[in-house]
């Protein structure tokens, strides 16, 4: 299978506007998102580029998540579990299984690299805080 065989454009869409509207619900997460995002259409626009980009190869993706990441002062270990529990939550709600499957492979390498980025940024010096595997979440 090609990687753009894997998932239409619309599929993505439909994960990505599912998981951020879960998002915008959750009790912890939520706040946090609406505190630091005023325009959600274009921030869902820059996230379906991002997960198109990894999922189908498009390379449309034109940002820079970790300093996006490192310039949020809230974020901690417990945040990212939580975005990922809600993350596999939308994947295993959508209909492709290939897909779902494929973004449940990166999505946590991803985040132990935003969380281990964050931690150089404000932690520097001090023992690193590691991200619960996926399977104890
Ligand atoms: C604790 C968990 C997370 C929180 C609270 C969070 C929050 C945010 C916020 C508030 C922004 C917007 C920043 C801005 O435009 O000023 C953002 C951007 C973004 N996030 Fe996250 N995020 C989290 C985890 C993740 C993970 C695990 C991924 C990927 C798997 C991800 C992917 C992205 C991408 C691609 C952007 C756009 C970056 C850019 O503008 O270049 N985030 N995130």
């Amino acid at each position: 299978m090609t990687r753009a065989g894997l998932c239409t454009e619309e599929d993505i869409e439909q994960l990505v506007t599912h998981f951020y509207a879960a998002v915008r619900q959750d009790a912890v997460l939520g706040p946090i998102f609406n505190r630091h995002i005023d325009d959600w259409p274009s921030h869902l626009s820059k996230l379906v580029d991002f997960w198109s980009s990894i999922l189908r190869g498009t390379a449309r993706f034109r940002g820079a998540p970790m300093p996006a990441h490192q310039a949020l002062p809230e974020l901690q270990p417990e945040l990212f579990q939580r975005w990922l529990r809600l993350f596999a939550q939308s994947c295993a709600a959508h209909t492709n299984a290939a897909m779902s499957a494929r973004a449940m492979e990166v999505a946590p390498r991803i985040a132990q690299s935003l969380w281990l980025g964050w931690q150089q940024c404000h932690r520097a010096g001090l023992p690193e805080i590691p991200l619960m595997p996926m399977e104890a979440l």
